[in-house]
């Protein structure tokens, strides 16, 4: 059975397990992530990234000309999503501290499209997300805590609903998932927005297939996309995004691409117990 080595990280404390996996060598199902997410019972995580070269997995090989990695994104849940601004951040910190990948500029292939990220002066990792999108539907309604609101569409490579509200209390504990109207087929994830200042926002976010998180990076670029649309920014504009887990920066260019910018730590490493895994297989 092949070793599973992990390195535990986060952005912002969206945090993550590491799964290196150059080969593609690793059978990851889903039952196996949700068990490695797990708080209780497992590491604990908000979600996955298995490292493995683009040549490796067929599921990338289509990005192979222009990425050496793929980011496999999976959820708490198990399940798969397109993107993760935090997770990529975190990955491309993992590529450069193990001599993967050289630090300064480097592209990482992700279900969402191949994502360039360098590493800044400070320490804090960047990402181009690239455009916002607005799919609609249009309408949406978002229903929490005893309070409905309307919500928009945003999509930034997976799907959002972006709520203005008065108080960050208002959508309650969020153990539950908000209501969301019309459904969307593929989930979505929700987030909570305040005002805080000018250029500044906060929220609070329920993500797709985890629940309430302490950061989500695509999150925060919806709602700042949302945000500078509200209050009739014009581009290059940056805001800060607050989050339960800290800060992120996130620029709109002119070229209409988002930026998204914070920091990205790795603070553990190991082995799962091969008995463990076989259990959980
Ligand atoms: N936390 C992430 C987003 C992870 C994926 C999301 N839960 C989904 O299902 O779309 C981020 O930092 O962007």
């Amino acid at each position: 059975m092949t070793a599973l080595r992990f390195v535990k990280g986060h952005g912002t404390e969206n945090d993550f397990v590491v799964v290196p996996d150059p080969d593609g060598l690793l059978d990851l199902a889903p039952g196996l992530v949700a068990a490695i997410c797990d708080r209780r019972a497992g590491l604990g995580a908000d979600g996955l990234l298995r490292v493995v070269r683009c040549a490796a997995d067929p599921e990338a090989k289509p990005w192979a000309d222009e990425a050496t990695w793929f980011m496999d994104y999976r959820n708490a849940d198990g399940g798969v999503a397109e993107m993760c601004g935090n997770g990529v951040r975190v990955f491309a910190r993992y590529l450069v501290e193990s001599g993967l990948e050289q630090p300064g500029e480097l592209r990482v292939a992700t279900r969402g499209g191949v994502k360039t990220v360098r590493f800044e002066a400070n320490g804090d990792v960047t990402v181009d997300m690239g455009p916002a999108a607005f799919p609609g539907p249009d309408g949406v309604e978002v229903r929490a805590g005893g309070h409905t609101w309307p919500a928009v569409s945003v999509s930034m490579g997976n799907p959002h609903a972006v709520v203005f509200v008065a108080d960050l209390a208002q959508p309650g504990d969020l153990r539950q998932p908000p209501e969301v109207r019309p459904t969307f087929p593929h989930g979505v994830n929700v987030e909570f927005v305040v005002e805080r200042g000018p250029r500044r926002i906060a929220m609070r976010v329920h993500e797709r297939g985890v629940g309430e998180t302490r950061s989500c990076g695509t999150g925060a670029c919806a709602a700042m996309v949302v945000a500078a649309r509200r209050h009739g920014a014009s581009v290059p504009v940056t805001y800060d995004v607050e989050v339960p887990g800290g800060r992120l920066r996130i620029t709109e260019r002119s070229d209409g691409h988002v930026e998204l910018s914070g920091p990205a730590v790795l603070l553990a490493s190991g082995e799962l117990d091969p008995r463990w895994v076989a259990a959980h297989r």
